[in-house]
């Protein structure tokens, strides 16, 4: 197949990347001052916050006034995470315009997230996706642990493409694969998206890959070989996962854009902005840069 011409990037630093900082909650201004910085280097879509309990997850506690606090940039799209009914009806009420839901392919690690199987979680969706077409909101599906769960270690693919299959049916519009923990590599992440693509067609579908085991632009520069050509990432490689010990964050943007830059191909992401935002978050909540590229470019910032 080869390598795309263009790829959309989806930044999820705002919320896969501060989701689970362990320290003081984060203002929010400055996840506010972040969402608006990305945007201004060019990324278009932008998750911006998740409307989840603020007893599991602190960090996403001021979503509204985060969606509230934005200043909206035409083109870009600021999405938000609406795991049930209730998130999404206050998603709605602050003006998200796309959402996304989230299951897993792991039983052990759906009841560890969210609380309930993964049947109960798709039968939580129906609703969701329904209220949401109501008004004119896309949603997105996720589907977590697709090459390796902290829980049950390897993962049927095809258990994946099951997941991932009813997502589609039910309504999402793209199924973004999580590898949650980081474990994935190159082969093992063809093959899984070979038989995922057997049920859904890969233009409907993203990689989101974290970077734990240092795999992550490995795995992408294979995936997209076999026709991905959406990625999501975040600045700074933000983020980690609480039920992984050592787990990394997503895989840096700036690392994501670098490459791609090399490759020629297309995404419309100003690089040095992205290394300056990066240097700025991450001394602003007191943690190392995980962006190789943000580090050696931004040495002097
Ligand atoms: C799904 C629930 C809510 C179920 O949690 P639950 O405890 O089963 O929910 P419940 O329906 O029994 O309600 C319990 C309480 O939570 C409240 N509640 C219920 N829903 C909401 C809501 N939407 N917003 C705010 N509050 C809510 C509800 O009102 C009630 O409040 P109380 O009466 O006790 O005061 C919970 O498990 C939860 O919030 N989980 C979120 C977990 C999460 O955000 N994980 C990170 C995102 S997923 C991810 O990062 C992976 C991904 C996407 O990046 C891909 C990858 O890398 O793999």
């Amino acid at each position: 197949m080869g390598l795309p011409e263009k790829v959309r990037i989806v930044e999820v630093g705002p919320r896969d990347g501060l989701q689970n900082e362990s320290g003081p909650v984060i203002s929010t201004d400055i996840k506010v001052e972040l969402i608006n910085r990305l945007a201004d280097a060019g990324m278009q879509y932008i998750e911006s916050a998740s409307f989840v309990s603020p007893k599991w997850v602190p960090q996403m506690g001021d979503a509204s006034a985060v969606m509230a606090g934005i200043s909206r940039r035409e083109g870009v799209v600021y999405a938000a995470l609406t795991p049930n009914l209730k998130g999404l009806e206050g998603a709605i009420a602050a003006g998200v315009e796309e959402v996304a839901v989230f299951g897993a392919a792991s039983e052990s690690f759906s009841q560890k997230n969210i609380n309930c199987s993964i049947a109960e979680s798709l039968a939580r969706f129906i609703p969701v996706i329904e209220l949401a077409k109501q008004h004119d909101i896309r949603v997105r599906g996720y589907v977590s642990t697709v090459l390796g769960c902290p829980y049950e270690g390897d993962i049927d693919p095809a258990q994946v493409a099951s997941v991932s299959r009813e997502l589609l049916d039910m309504g999402c519009y793209e199924i973004s694969l999580g590898d949650t923990i980081g474990v994935g590599t190159p082969t093992k992440a063809r093959k899984m998206l070979a038989r995922v693509a057997n049920e859904v067609p890969v233009t409907k579908l993203a990689a989101h890959f974290h970077d734990t085991y240092g795999q992550a632009l490995a795995n992408l520069y294979a995936v997209m070989q076999d026709g991905i050509s959406v990625i999501d990432t975040s600045v700074a490689g933000l983020g980690g996962c609480p039920y992984a010990k050592g787990a990394s964050g997503n895989v840096a943007t700036e690392d994501v854009v670098y490459m791609l830059n090399g490759l020629g191909i297309k995404t419309g992401v100003d690089l040095d902005k992205l290394v300056e935002i990066g240097n700025w978050i991450t001394r602003q909540i007191g943690r190392n840069n995980g962006s190789k590229v943000g580090l050696a470019l931004g040495c002097d910032q």
